[in-house]
């Protein structure tokens, strides 16, 4: 049987190669200007169909991983464009970017890596590759991969740190000795060679001969481009107008790699009356830093520092962790204050102090800085043009206003502006929905926006379209009449009881049709998933949530695409590690949402992206009910309190849920937070992006959003510019529409051809198209069918970084239940199945191939049961097994079945003592913030009270922000008329 697994992993990888040569020789084939190969040689493809054939290249018998350099690479290495050479080399077919080259961007190698069919090939190989790798290796020997891994990123801190990429770069094709690289950066040679070496091994850098080492696809993704000896010189300049993947990667292998380190000691080995907490000011992070009740982002501006310095002493490059400092050739090691290598931070705590005043005082200047750039560096982690395929946003009716609540400098926003409004207040033209957007954050992200939207497109703030406000999510909404409220990002940043909080005061201010849209990673779960099994899951509605995936991968792949899917969870544990938050995985959602009176409808995720549209609509707030144990402690079931589980509630925790954490926990001064967008995306990025999604302004040529400035030369070069401002490797999205051509019954005519250099040497638009639509007949053997959501803007293949990316769910999530058994015909080739193009093809929930899959015809997917009635009561006996207190009497709890058994109680911790925050403190202070409370406060509730009707009997008493208080206010909301102030009135009313 394990021969058989191994077997047909060994075939998926040779069909997905099959597919990804296919998709390079069509390309070299029909587009003439690309017929190019980075490795300046003809590709195999036309004779390399099986895994087991010898391909030439392999058959040369040489050293490299694929061929050699060729004279072409030499022109990287000399920071010249290459676009001439490659134009000129008439080679049969493009080859796929190899290893041993430096990465190029602009190469058509490399951009079709993003081709949705290449996309979904290459996951399967990683994750076949991964699992087979796994069954195959001497246990002991995988788990000292996984157990000493950690020398990976610790080397790799030091190659980035150490410039050592640029000193490679600059030396050329050849390498460099190791001795002269220990020249130019410091490190004794000896060490470098083996640090080096390591790296090499794991195919980040290549040793080209003893002690020689050059720059490789991978490690010439941290290049900055800047002179190395500028660097040695001013290492505080060197993130500053670069992409921010090396900024990225000097944040991972630093702080985060140290904070991981600590994941035990603060889950596990913590005294109890912490460990199960969830503050976010008591994460990972703060035992490896030392700074308990600091958060990550107020430590990056140099609060709890208490006046001692983290990396040394004085300004500048002292500033820098680990960074040579120039003229001495002394490495700064210094750690000040930091409790690394300490066994127990609670034995001294730290108390917060303010930041420095002066902002070049603060000891973590350079981390700060570092931080803004790495999460330039991070566009990527999500199809930014995703959001207009996320909601049918043409759907809603003219004027709707959008809350982009937590919404940064507003980049969602502004696509959204673009593509659903003409940039007038009210526009006469029936067809533009003409969206209005509100952009929430705290004050100093507002000033910052509204600087960026003025600098960049005044016509739409001028013009009443968008306006930013200063609101504090944890405080009372202030927009009632919002047809959608949008949280990107937002909701992995807190930990549940937070997160609930934050939902609540959205739901308090809905309307009955306001919708609310949540942007997040969907993390899959290991197995099958088979949520809505339970009657509980079945009252959230789970069955029928449109676009769940039960799983992305076919047997005998693991259904989450194992080590395709590996970023989605790195960003869970980081979210976990620096700010006890979280990614969520769809039943954590839905559970959440639902605890907030939200009922999750629909997902939508872009093809191989994990990062999924979530959207939701307003229902009852399950109401908790209160039971008291027998000792007389009082602790309360907790609304759907059964999604997060975790270990078992002590109900005399003493644990504080402070919720002035959330103000501790939250940037001061507008550092960003992990997955805000940094810059706004430009109009012609946009455009370029998403085609036929930007509707509205731009096939107006009036209109004043056209009057902006012609496209920028970075974003689509002139033809013959020398200089090009490189795109980050990691974003790189192909100009592309759709390649499952849909119906949309749209009366638009197509957006303006996007205008292009003919001789820039990134694929056009035009090209990609081709390549599209000449797989056309055998991609989407299914008829075209009228769109399900007509005015779904058009492009629904935003393409973009293959990290991360699992897109085969489309094709593999229709299947619920235990993984099928290895078929008999495992064995087959994708050319034997009977829909090899389905197979194949990653579809785009919009696409009318994918409603045909999901069609009840069509579906594996077990029929959905009819929805049972909603009864909100039934769900507060949901507490999982493991979290039901010692000495619970209340025997109407119940276990729940079919939940992994690592979700345990710790949910209910944090519900348990979110509802006792909410309702055991009175106090609200001046600005309607909830104070400190202590777990085991008393209720104000008749336990008689109990009836389902007690909302408005108790809203008076309630404080603002809890489940009770929110579920009165939509209680008497309900009553009053909903009325709909114009965006003027509105306005006024902010005004004042
Ligand atoms: C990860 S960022 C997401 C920003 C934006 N939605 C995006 O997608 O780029 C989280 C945002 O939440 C904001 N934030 C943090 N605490 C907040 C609070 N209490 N009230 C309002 N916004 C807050 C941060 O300033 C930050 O802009």
């Amino acid at each position: 049987m394990t021969f058989a697994v191994l077997r047909a992993l060994h075939a998926l990888i040779g069909d997905a190669l099959d597919d990804v040569e296919r998709i390079y020789a069509e390309s070299g084939n029909s587009s003439p200007n690309s017929r190019t190969s980075t490795s300046g040689k003809p590709s195999t493809a036309s004779t390399a169909r099986s895994p087991t054939h010898k391909s030439s290249n392999s058959a040369q018998g040489h050293a490299y991983a694929s061929p050699p350099p060729s004279p072409l690479i030499s022109s990287y290495f000399q920071g010249q464009p290459s676009s001439q050479d490659r134009s000129t080399t008439p080679l049969s077919t493009l080859d796929f970017p190899s290893l041993d080259l430096p990465f190029d961007p602009n190469s058509p190698s490399e951009n079709l890596t993003s081709h949705p069919v290449v996309i979904s090939a290459v996951n399967k190989i990683v994750a076949a590759a991964g699992q087979m790798s796994a069954t195959v290796q001497i246990p002991f020997l995988t788990l000292c991969d996984a157990g000493m891994s950690f020398h990976l990123p610790s080397c790799l801190r030091l190659l980035e740190a150490s410039h050592t990429v640029e000193i490679l770069r600059e030396a050329g094709p050849n390498g460099l000795h190791v001795k002269l690289i220990a020249e130019k950066n410091g490190v004794d040679k000896n060490k470098l060679a083996h640090i080096l070496r390591l790296l090499a091994t794991h195919h980040i850098l290549r040793e080209v001969s003893p002690n020689v080492f050059a720059n490789n696809r991978l490690s010439s993704i941290l290049d900055t481009r800047k002179p190395s000896e500028n660097l040695m010189r001013n290492p505080e300049t060197k993130y500053s107008d670069t992409n921010g993947v090396s900024a990225f990667f000097g944040m991972c292998t630093d702080e985060l790699f140290k904070s991981a380190g600590f994941l035990t000691e603060t889950y596990f080995l913590s005294p109890q009356k912490h460990k199960n907490g969830r503050e976010p000011t008591r994460a990972p992070f703060n035992h490896a830093f030392g700074c308990e009740g600091v958060g990550f982002f107020g430590w990056l501006e140099g609060e709890g520092i208490n006046g001692k310095q983290v990396n040394g002493p004085g300004r500048g490059v002292d500033l820098i962790p680990g960074v040579v400092i120039p003229g001495n050739g002394s490495v700064n090691h210094k750690r000040g204050t930091s409790s690394i290598g300490k066994a127990d931070m609670y034995s001294g705590k730290s108390s917060p102090t303010n930041k420095p005043r002066d902002p070049l005082a603060n000891p973590n200047r350079f981390r700060l800085e570092r931080f803004g750039k790495a999460m330039t560096g991070t566009a990527s982690w999500e199809v930014p043009g995703a959001v207009l395929n996320g909601f049918d946003w043409q759907s809603l009716p003219k004027g709707s206003v959008i809350v982009d609540v937590g919404g940064g400098i507003g980049s969602t926003s502004m696509l959204l502006a673009h593509a659903y409004s003409d940039g007038r207040d009210i526009s006469p033209d029936e067809d533009v929905p003409g969206l209005k957007f509100i952009i929430q954050d705290r004050e100093v992200v507002v000033d910052m926006g509204e600087k960026a939207w003025k600098d960049k497109c005044p016509e739409l703030v001028d013009s009443g379209v968008a306006r930013f406000q200063v609101h504090d999510f944890f405080l009372p909404q202030p927009v009632k009449n919002a047809a959608v409220f949008l949280l990107r990002v937002v909701l992995h940043d807190w930990p549940d009881a937070f997160a609930q909080r934050i939902l609540l005061r959205l739901r308090e201010a809905a309307m009955p049709d306001t919708k609310l849209l949540i942007a997040d990673f969907v993390l899959p779960l290991a197995c099958a998933d088979n949520f809505g099994s339970t009657e509980d899951e079945g009252e959230m509605g789970m069955t029928e949530i449109q676009g769940a995936e039960t799983m992305l991968a076919p047997a005998p792949l693991l259904p989450n695409l194992g080590k395709a899917s590996a970023n989605g969870y790195w960003m869970d544990m980081t979210m976990q590690c620096m700010f006890n938050g979280q990614e969520r995985t769809l039943r954590e959602i839905v559970s959440l949402a639902h605890s907030a009176g939200w009922k999750v409808t629909k997902v939508t995720k872009a093809p191989g992206s994990l990062f999924g549209h979530i959207v939701a609509i307003p229902i009852e707030i399950p109401i908790q009910r209160r039971a008291r144990a027998g000792s007389g402690s009082a602790f309360f079931d907790i609304p759907n309190s059964n999604y997060m589980g975790g270990s078992a509630v002590d109900p005399h925790d003493e644990a504080l849920l402070d919720v002035r954490e959330m103000g501790r926990a939250s940037s001061r001064c507008g550092t960003p937070t992990f997955g805000s967008r940094m810059d706004l995306p430009s109009y012609e990025e946009a455009r370029a992006k998403f085609g036929g999604g930007i509707r509205g302004a731009l096939r107006r040529p009036s209109t004043s959003v056209l009057t902006r400035p012609p496209m920028k030369p970075s974003i689509l070069p002139a033809a013959g510019s020398a200089k090009k401002k490189r795109p980050s490797p990691l974003s790189v999205v192909p100009q592309s529409p759709s390649p499952v051509p849909r119906n949309i019954s749209s009366p638009r005519p197509p957006p303006p051809p996007v205008p292009h250099s003919p001789l820039k040497r990134r694929i056009s638009h035009a090209q990609l198209n081709q390549i599209y639509s000449s797989q056309q007949p055998s991609l989407s053997p299914a008829p075209h069918q009228p769109s399900q959501s007509p005015r779904i803007p058009g492009s629904s293949l935003p393409l973009s970084r293959r990290a991360s990316l699992a897109n085969l769910s489309n094709q593999t999530s229709i299947s619920k239940g235990p993984p099928p058994p290895l078929p008999a015909n495992f064995l087959l080739r994708s050319s034997d199945r009977a829909s090899p193009a389905l197979s194949q093809m990653p579809l785009s929930p919009a696409s009318p191939v994918f409603s045909r899959l999901n069609s009840p015809g069509l579906s594996l997917r077990s029929p959905t049961p009819a929805s049972p009635n909603l009864s909100h009561r039934r769900s507060y006996v949901t507490l999982s097994p493991s979290a039901i207190p010692k000495k619970r009497v209340d025997n109407s709890v119940r276990s729940i079945g079919g939940l992994p058994s690592t979700l345990g109680g710790r949910g209910n911790t944090l519900m348990r003592s979110l509802e006792l925050s909410g309702l055991a403190n009175r106090g609200v202070d001046g600005q309607g913030r909830m104070g400190p409370l202590k777990f085991g406060d008393e209720l104000s509730l008749d336990p008689a009270s109990d009836d389902g009707n007690d909302t408005e009997s108790i809203e008076e008493s309630l404080p603002g922000g809890s489940v009770l208080a929110a579920a009165a206010r939509i209680e008497s909301l309900r009553n009053t008329p909903s009325r709909k102030p114009s965006m003027s009135a509105l306005n006024r009313q902010y005004s004042s």
